[in-house]
Parts: structure tokens; sequence; C-alpha cells
């Protein structure tokens, strides 16, 4: 089995191969919260600077250097590094489609300034921004969402760029570096580069591996987006798996949630079918018991925390 590819190169709107790749997209999403998008977004130059030039570097810098990542935002959303026995570390840059977030970061490790990184970060990230609106666009209209809801649901996110690093698993470990989870955002555009590790859980508990072809992009759905889609779109399973046991590095746009958003089902995906799965979320609160001891041992937080069902049946 595996993830279905829709190319997205050259689409818009008024394209006539608009209505097929919606069609595609909006049902890859619906099966897996999972699509791999063709696309142009990062050519190779970028990609050699990024992933072969700054990436490496960055992560070689000593520790205390590297935990000046901080953000004020929320937490998560600064250096994590070598967490609970994970090999694996990774920096964010939040609020990353305004590039004085990117300059702001790279004057952490470069105070005289790294024009070259900021220019890649700054143009990488702004074609990430169109990939994700075509993506999320395609998924909602698909699913009928009207165009001001989808204007007004833009009006929530706000952007994040991780940049992550594995180490060469260890033996014990069967390659896996990063275990089986969900993400905590809307959506999570990941950009593999050479190393494979991207793998995503079936309905039918079998594991996909998503291979790291240059012209891809996986976009996967996070926990807030099944939300909003009253559960229509799954929250991707996804796990890191390095078979070949070697040292990777991955890219994410990470769209999430503005500080203090209450975020709701959509209207038009609430009716006699579908009936309301979610009570009004306060996106703040969820990633704090998501990562809470409760949060963490509990197979379904975002049910517990906000499911309809849920609540429904506490009373028992
Ligand atoms: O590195 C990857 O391919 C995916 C990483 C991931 O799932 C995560 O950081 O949440
Ligand atoms: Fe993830």
């Amino acid at each position: 089995m595996a993830i279905p590819k829709v190319d997205l190169r050259g689409l818009d709107p008024s394209s006539p191969g608009w209505a097929s790749a919606r069609a595609a997209v909006t049902a890859a999403m619906l099966e897996n919260g999972c699509v791999v998008a063709a696309c142009d977004t990062l050519g190779p130059e970028l990609r050699r600077a990024l992933f072969e030039r700054a990436m490496p570097e960055l992560f070689s810098f000593p520790a205390e250097t590297k935990q000046r990542n901080v953000s004020s935002d929320a937490a998560l959303r600064g250096y994590v590094g070598k967490l609970a026995g994970l090999d694996f570390e990774s920096f964010n840059v939040a609020a990353v489609t305004d590039p004085s977030s990117v300059r702001d970061f790279s004057s952490i490790f470069w105070p005289r300034g790294n024009p070259e990184f900021c220019d890649t970060v700054i143009s990488f990230v702004s074609n990430l921004l169109k990939l994700e609106h075509t993506v999320e666009k395609m998924t909602l209209d698909g699913l009928g969402v009207r165009e001001e809801s989808i204007a007004g649901h833009r009006q929530t996110l706000t952007h994040s760029l991780r940049l992550s690093h594995y180490s060469v698993p260890e033996e014990s470990k069967m390659g896996v570096t990063l275990p089986r989870h969900t993400d905590p955002s809307f959506t999570t555009a990941i950009v593999q580069h050479e190393v494979e590790g991207l793998e995503v859980q079936a309905k039918d508990g079998s594991w996909i591996t998503i291979p790291p072809e240059a012209d891809t992009i996986t976009i996967i759905a996070g926990d807030l987006l099944t939300v909003v889609t009253n559960g229509r779109v799954p929250a991707c399973i996804h796990r890191v798996k390095t078979a070949s046991n070697r040292e990777r590095f991955s890219v994410l746009f990470t769209a999430v949630a503005k500080n203090g958003a209450v975020l709701s089902p959509m209207d038009e995906l609430v009716d006699r079918d579908h009936p309301l799965m979610y009570n009004p979320l306060k996106t703040d609160e969820y990633v704090v018991f998501r990562y809470s001891e409760e949060g963490l041992k509990v197979s379904n937080p975002l049910e517990e925390f906000c499911g309809v069902h849920k609540s429904g049946s506490s009373t028992e």
C-alpha cells in the first residue's frame, strides 16, 4: 500500500486539473489524514543549501547556544533536545512567515548575520505556505466547506518551522527514532531529504513507508484538523523509522493555532448524518494536556479532552 501522490505543480483553482487533484487530495486526507504532494516548493539548490549546509552547521553548535532558541509563545515551540531517551533534537522558529522571526533565529547562531541562511528559509517558507494553503483549501472545499469559512479558519492559524535531526538509531530500537504519535497541530508539511524515515499507519494497523523523494512533500493532518472537520479527517498516525540506520534531517512546516484560539467543528460539517463530535477546544490548554502525565497515558487524548461522546458518557 502507498499513500496517494497528487501532482500539484502549476495548479490553481482556475486550472483544468484542479477538480481532479482536489478529489484525490480530499480522498487521501479522509483515508489516512495524509497526502504526498508532488510540487516544486523546494528546488534542488534550496534543498542543498538547507539540508547539506545550514542544518549540519546548526546542529553542531554547543548545547548552550542551541538552548537559546526559546519561544515565549507556547510550550514546545523552541529547541527540544534529546528528550526522554529519544535520539532526536529539533529547533523551532515560531511565527515563521514573518521574515523578522527567521532573522532573530539566525542571529542566535550567527550574530553578524547569515543572509544566505535567512534568504533560503524565507523563500522556502513562502513556498510552503502556498502549498499548505492549496492542500487545506482542496481538503475543506472537497468536504463542502464554504469559501468564507475557509477564510475565517485561516485567521486562527500561525505557522512554525521545525528543523529536526535524528542521530543514528540505537540497535535496540529497531530503527524507530520517533515513536507512533499524532501531531497537536492543524497540518504538518514534512520535508525529507535522502534518508528514509517517515511512516504512516493505515487503518488496518500496517505501516506505510513514505519514500524521501526530492520532488515531494508530505502533508499530514493533526488533531486540530480533526476537530474543525468534525472528525471527518483523521489525525495522521505516524512515526519515524530509519531502517538503514543513518543520521537523518527533516524539516516540518506546521500550521498551529494562534495563542488563545478556541476551535469548534465547522458549521457545514455538522448535520444529521454527522452529529457534533467535539466541544469547543481551547488549543493552549489542549497542548498542555497532551503532554501532561495524564494526556500521555490515554490512547486518544483528543477524545478525552473534548469529545462530545466522552463528556456525554461521563455521567454514567
Ligand atoms: O521527521 C519526520 O519525518 C517526522 C517528524 C514528526 O513526526 C514530528 O516531529 O512530529
Ligand atoms: Fe509528528
